[in-house]
């Protein structure tokens, strides 16, 4: 059982009211307006500013520091990994010490989300993918930077927290309640989508009209928040008919436009659906038939090109029954059919036209990195060049991502392998498709997941994603690496015991060098600290470390919002 010893913690539980804190000596709250520049800094470790109800987290059984200014390398250490503990806070903000230099263009924030959230009272969930959706975000201005830290409202996580259970069906984990149910009641309960969770925990995109959304697999699951107070805005309600209960965790998004894929679990296919910035409604743009199986294969993302979308159709592939289930199978909602065939086709933007569907090797993807458009001499597309974060058409990956395995097997090599996995999907009639490994899969440890590149090159020739890779032997990714696609070569940032989550790229305002910019990553260390790492997007080397007063839990992904976002509206 965790212990509650430090204010971090204790004060979620007891709801205990706002209470300054200690200030990090070098750090400012910044003058931008997502700073709440008005309020004084109430930067304690963990400001309650609204009391919760009965706690619902059991406390870490190591204590999560209370903020330390000189605590290891990262703030707030002294203590043990806190990457895989629940750390609530309902609204949490202040400075944070930045060691190094910020460079001055670096104006906006970075924002988190993930599920970092694995306890109700005493139970305490089985997977990484059931937490209740935290955000974390840091703001920087001026060579400077605020943090802060909150749970996401969603209604899975608010009927939780009134009643100290799980209410709603989320990755692995289903109501107690609805055992009560008949099968009919739960398939009823189940394909009206009032049984499945809203708690979105996976992604987190700024709209092209300067709203932020957070997102899971679940269409319900799409709440926009504020990324200035992170404040839970509300649903995000599509006006459109275009119906579905789950769609790609993934859309692609632009300053212009949304581009997401629907399962059609009944009659096998995906749903192709753009929306216009500024807009709720999705248009329908085409409709994809699954060429294998009972069920689409799981589209946890795709990619598209200046003029495509890559519809993915991998073996792994939803299972209703599975869906249902009270307790979780092997591959939770999804099974493993080899021979239904794996297939990626092509769906032209402007017509909603199948131009190629081809059969490509087994796969096993969740994150695409991106893809683009292979040219002849004329300049007539012969191909579609697609890259993901594969993992050896091994599924293994989803077991070892179980909160125990996580926790218990650290310093055991038990990571499964992936690779950059790199389709050529060709234009001309052709039936097959290829599918290589792009670099040598020792360049970056074998680990290849949590991907992000310039987002200027999306759709477009690339040269260099960012993504975690592994220093071995390892259980979970702990290194951030960036991928070089032409020289096949990786630069590896790493530090003994910590685990750093999705290093995202921000370009410099004004680049040309497709590297030329900074990632940021955030770290939970190996001494219980925080802290969001920046590395130089071009050398890889270490910029700075802004480090959180307390142990910052793992998260997913993240993104980048400008200070002048809503300047264009
Ligand atoms: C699939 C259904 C559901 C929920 C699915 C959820 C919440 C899926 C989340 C998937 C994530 C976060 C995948 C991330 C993968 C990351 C990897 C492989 C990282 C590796 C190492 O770095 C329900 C909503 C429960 C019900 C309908 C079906
Ligand atoms: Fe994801």
């Amino acid at each position: 059982m965790m212990q509650a010893s430090s204010f971090c913690v204790s004060a979620a539980l007891s709801g205990a009211a706002a209470r300054p804190g200690r200030l990090a000596s070098r750090g400012q709250m910044s003058k931008s307006k997502r700073a709440v520049a008005a309020q004084p800094l109430a930067a304690s470790a963990a400001t309650e500013v609204v009391a919760p109800p009965a706690p619902i987290v059991a406390p870490p059984s190591r204590p999560v520091d209370a903020p330390r200014r000189r605590g290891g390398r990262g703030g707030g250490g002294g203590g043990e990994l806190v990457a895989w503990k629940s750390v609530r806070q309902e609204r949490w903000e202040g400075a944070l010490e930045v060691d190094g230099e910020l460079p001055l263009w670096l104006d906006g924030t970075y924002l988190r989300n993930g599920p970092g959230l694995w306890n109700l009272g005493d139970y305490g969930f089985r997977h990484l993918f059931d937490g209740y959706a935290t955000l974390v975000r840091v703001s920087f201005h001026g060579g400077r930077a605020v943090g802060a830290h909150r749970q996401i409202e969603s209604e899975a996580y608010k009927a939780a927290r009134a009643h100290g259970k799980v209410c709603y069906r989320e990755f692995s984990e289903v109501p107690k309640t609805e055992g009560f149910l008949s099968y009919v009641g739960q398939l009823a309960a189940l394909f009206s989508g009032s049984s499945l969770t809203d708690n979105s925990n996976t992604g987190v995109v700024m709209l092209g009209d300067g709203r932020v959304l957070c997102l899971t697999e679940t269409i319900k699951g799409s709440i926009e928040i504020d990324p200035d107070t992170l404040d839970t805005v509300g649903k995000f309600q599509y006006t459109d008919k275009l119906g579905g209960l789950i769609h790609s965790a993934h859309p692609i998004v632009t300053d212009t436009e949304f581009w997401t894929l629907i399962p059609d679990l009944i009659r096998p296919g995906y749903v192709v659906a753009r929306m216009d910035a500024g807009s709720n409604e999705r248009q329908f743009v085409g409709r994809v038939d699954c060429r294998g199986g009972l069920a689409p294969g799981w589209v946890h993302s795709f990619p598209v090109t200046e003029h495509y979308v890559v519809v993915p159709e991998m073996p792994l592939r939803y299972c209703a029954k599975n869906l249902l289930r009270a307790e979780p199978t092997p591959l939770y909602k999804f099974e493993w059919h080899l021979e239904s065939g794996s297939y990626m086709h092509v769906m032209c933007k402007a017509s909603g036209k199948i131009v190629a569907s081809v059969e490509v090797p087994p796969f096993v993807t969740f994150h695409f990195i991106n893809a683009y458009e292979e040219t002849d001499e004329e300049g007539r597309v012969t191909a579609i060049i697609a890259d993901c974060c594969e993992h050896n058409a091994n599924t293994a990956i989803l077991d070892k991502l179980r909160l125990h395995n996580l926790r218990s097997s650290a310093g055991q090599d038990v990571l499964p392998d992936a690779r950059v996995g790199r389709f050529r999907i060709p234009l001309d009639g052709s039936p097959f498709g290829e599918l290589e490994t792009a670099l040598d899969p020792e360049e970056h440890g074998r680990a290849m997941d949590m991907c992000s590149i310039n987002p200027a090159r999306l759709g477009k020739e690339y040269r260099y994603a960012y993504a975690c890779g592994a220093r071995r032997p390892c259980n979970f990714p702990n290194t951030i690496t960036k991928v070089d696609l032409v020289e096949r070569t990786a630069k590896n940032w790493h530090e003994e015991g910590s685990v750093p989550s999705e290093p995202f790229f921000v370009p410099r305002p004004g680049a040309v060098e497709e590297d030329d910019g900074v990632v940021i990553s955030m770290v939970s260390a190996k001494d219980g600290s925080g802290y969001a790492l920046v590395v130089d997007g071009e050398t890889f080397d270490e910029i700075a470390r802004v480090k959180f007063p307390y142990g910052l839990p793992y998260g997913l992904h993240c993104c980048w919002v400008p200070r002048n976002r809503n300047s264009n509206c």
